[in-house]
């Protein structure tokens, strides 16, 4: 059993804040967000009293000042969040890592980062090649590596194709016709990675450039299918891990009047299947932490495509990291409350993680290990007598 931890974020005022005059409003302090009313801020900028909502996470990253030494950089979310990941991988568990929040919140930048400063995505990618590389120069192992890019375009017929899309067809079948963008690769070098994610990048950005849209307007979904091939105790072993790495799209409010026509129906699909991972995450969190409670008979992992690539990482076999990134500033105070309290149930779900290794390996293991007890146990008795 293992907990999903939770990170949150918060990156630093943008201009189009700052051209406002907005105020930042988040205070962090150890594994603590406090979140404050603009009417709250004294003059100098510090919150007045105790007044703030506060919310204790498993990290709580404070990224507002860039100049600021304690500044929280992409280097120390890696070496916090993303080593956990390799270390699953390692050892054949799956891992899942994603990030929510509003838009414009800093989740591509956090999972993504750029060339010169990059996120979870791609230094977890290398981390697992450095590792591939340092193994095999010791011959004993061997290793496969498949990624897997997935775009469910939410817009496409609208969301309620989600359901019966996954009705028809396996997942992997899906394609464009479905309102799937999807692609498969063999990779054997950080280099292809590196290629892949750029240009899953691109036409993630040009589906939407298309629809006059300049946000992330869809979930992207990277999977890396990591095999380790090994001898142990003599025999031919293998594990195998799903390690998801996943950017979901902006659950920015549906405002009139900044969101119009085609891209409000857009928002409207996003937050949908935004609405059923909160009913989600609200169900299993339930589940977990009222054990005398009714349980709900069931958790409707499909009522959206997104919900349900997610099964295994949201109260399944996986070890799961979820990074909520918020924004310091005033003016989104009501986004920035329901990040931080989804976020807080998030806290509650707890997984089954198990390694995915193949079961007669595991059992004639186990089963020499007995052996090898029982022999101890004679050789004492004998002794003995
Ligand atoms: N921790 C941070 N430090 C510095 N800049 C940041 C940080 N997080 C985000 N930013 C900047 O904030 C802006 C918005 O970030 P980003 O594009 O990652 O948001 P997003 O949540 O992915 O948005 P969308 O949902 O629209 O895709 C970018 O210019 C990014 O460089």
């Amino acid at each position: 059993m293992a907990s999903v931890r939770v990170a949150v974020r918060v990156r630093p005022l943008s201009q189009r804040e700052k051209d406002r005059s907005a105020k930042t409003i988040i205070q962090i302090d150890g594994h603590t967000t406090t979140l404050f009313k603009k009417k709250d801020i004294c003059l100098s900028g510090e919150p007045s009293g105790k007044l703030g909502k506060s919310f204790r996470f498993d990290f709580s990253y404070d990224s507002m000042d860039i100049t600021n030494p304690n500044c929280v950089t992409q280097d120390k979310v890696f070496e916090d969040l993303g080593i956990e990941v390799l270390q699953a991988a390692f050892e054949g568990y799956n891992a899942s890592v994603f990030a929510y929040g509003q838009t414009g919140s800093g989740k591509s930048y956090t999972m993504m980062g750029s060339p010169s400063n990059y996120g979870l995505t791609p230094r977890i990618s290398g981390g697992l090649f450095d590792h591939i590389d340092g193994e095999s120069q010791k011959g004993k192992t061997s290793f496969q590596m498949e990624i897997r890019e997935r775009f469910p375009l939410e817009s496409h017929r609208g969301g309620r194709t989600d359901c019966s899309v996954l009705m028809r067809r396996p997942l992997w079948q899906l394609d464009s016709s479905d309102g799937y963008s999807l692609s498969r690769h063999k990779v054997q070098s950080f280099t292809q990675v590196n290629q892949l994610l750029l240009e899953g990048n691109s036409r993630r950005a040009t589906a939407f450039t298309a629809m006059n849209h300049v946000s992330s307007r869809s979930h992207a979904i990277f999977t890396i299918h990591f095999k380790k091939a090994m001898f142990d105790a003599e025999l031919p072993s293998e594990t195998v891990s799903k390690v998801h790495l996943i950017d979901l799209a902006g659950s920015e409010r549906a405002d009139a009047s900044t969101t119009a026509g085609m891209r409000l129906k857009e928002g409207a699909n996003i937050n949908r299947s935004l609405v059923t991972l909160g009913i989600i995450i609200s169900s299993l969190a339930d589940l977990s932490v009222c054990s005398g409670m009714r349980k709900p008979s069931f958790i409707p992992y499909r009522d959206s495509v997104l919900t349900w690539l997610l099964k295994d990482s949201l109260g399944g076999n996986s070890k799961t990291i979820m990074i909520a990134t918020i924004s310091p500033a005033d003016v989104n105070y009501s986004e920035t409350l329901s990040t931080l309290r989804f976020a807080n149930r998030a806290k509650n779900i707890v997984n089954k993680p198990t390694v995915n290794e193949d079961c007669n390996v595991k059992i004639i293991r186990e089963l020499r290990a007995e052996i090898g007890c029982l022999k101890a146990l004679l050789s004492v008795g004998s002794l003995v007598s």
